[in-house]
């Protein structure tokens, strides 16, 4: 009867042992699965804004390093951290949407389906932060002086955001009106710059009082180049896209010729054709006094 008692006991006792072991191994797998969906989560949440640009300034800086004021050097050393847990493709894609709208011109309401359909497509970056704002500075010209670099350059700069295309609004889709021009803007965040760059506003004549209206507190960036430099790389863009275009001394001279011969019968040889738009662009003080004109830039045209 001893014996028979003893025994059932120390195999309840070694059954004990084994469910505390097996326990102990379900405790693991589930917490190791906690783990997992736990660190998964956290990937999936929408990061800042600031994080998604400072992608774009390091894919553009390819030259040497962008140099921030003393307020953003923490954070830019802490965006280049960032910039190894996030995948490219997901940061920039979102990243150049903004742009893309401007690019398409499209209008407020086709802008909202383009966000819809990012977040449809599990796009995990959010790009609702920040309010779009009209531009506190924009590059008005010269054609063919180098706008595109110039805003290139800028926007590398984390808190310069800029439209990508050319919005033309103060010159051909002024009627439109300021909502739809502020809809094409990016979004920034507060102490951001938003900027756009269309060089055909420095030789329309609407454009100084047009942007005046909108803020008299507007920078306005001029960049300039040799006049025949530039006339130069206007008509060769010119002729790219139209064949067959007359020579550009035919164009540049009144009877198309520079030669001032004494025995030519035209006293119009040798004189530039001003009302050509490759010579008249390049007449840069004559559109710089009707930016000055208009009051305050007088005295902050950069
Ligand atoms: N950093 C720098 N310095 C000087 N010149 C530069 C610079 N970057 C671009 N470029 C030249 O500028 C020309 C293009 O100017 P834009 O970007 O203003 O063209 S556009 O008006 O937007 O079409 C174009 O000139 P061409 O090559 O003669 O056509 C560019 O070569």
């Amino acid at each position: 009867m001893g014996w028979g008692n003893w025994r059932p006991r120390f195999n309840f006792g070694h059954l004990k042992v084994q469910s505390k072991v097996s326990v102990f191994l379900t405790m693991i797998i589930i917490v190791t699965y906690l783990f997992y969906c736990l660190t998964g989560y956290c990937e999936s949440l929408p990061r800042p804004l600031y994080d998604q640009q400072s992608l774009r300034g390091k894919v553009h800086t390819v030259d040497g390093p962008v140099h921030l004021s003393q307020s953003h050097r923490a954070g830019a050393q802490w965006n280049i951290s960032v910039l190894r847990e996030l995948p490219l493709s997901n940061g920039l894609e979102s990243l150049w949407q903004e742009s893309e709208d401007a690019t398409n011109q499209r209008p407020p309401g086709n802008r909202a389906q383009t966000m819809e359909s990012s977040s449809s497509s599990n796009i995990t970056v959010s790009n609702n932060f920040g309010t779009k704002e009209f531009p506190q500075a924009i590059i008005i010209g010269v054609k063919k002086g180098g706008t595109r670099a110039l805003l290139e350059f800028l926007r590398i700069h984390p808190d310069v955001r800029a439209v990508g295309a050319e919005p033309h609004f103060f010159d051909r889709f002024y009627d439109k009106g300021l909502e739809w021009y502020r809809s094409l803007m990016p979004r920034t965040l507060e102490g951001q710059i938003t900027m756009e760059k269309t060089p055909s506003y420095f030789v329309t004549w609407e454009a100084p009082r047009r942007v005046h209206a909108m803020s008299r507190h507007t920078r306005l960036i001029v960049v300039v180049r040799d006049p025949v430099t530039r006339a130069v790389s206007d008509y060769a863009q010119t002729l790219s896209k139209t064949p067959g275009l007359p020579s550009f001394q035919a164009l540049a001279f009144k009877n198309g010729t520079a030669s001032s011969s004494s025995s030519s019968s035209s006293s119009l040889r040798g004189v530039v054709d001003t009302s050509w738009s490759a010579v008249r662009i390049g007449v840069y003080a004559k559109h710089l006094e009707a930016w000055l004109a208009t009051s305050r830039w007088g005295a902050s045209c950069l």
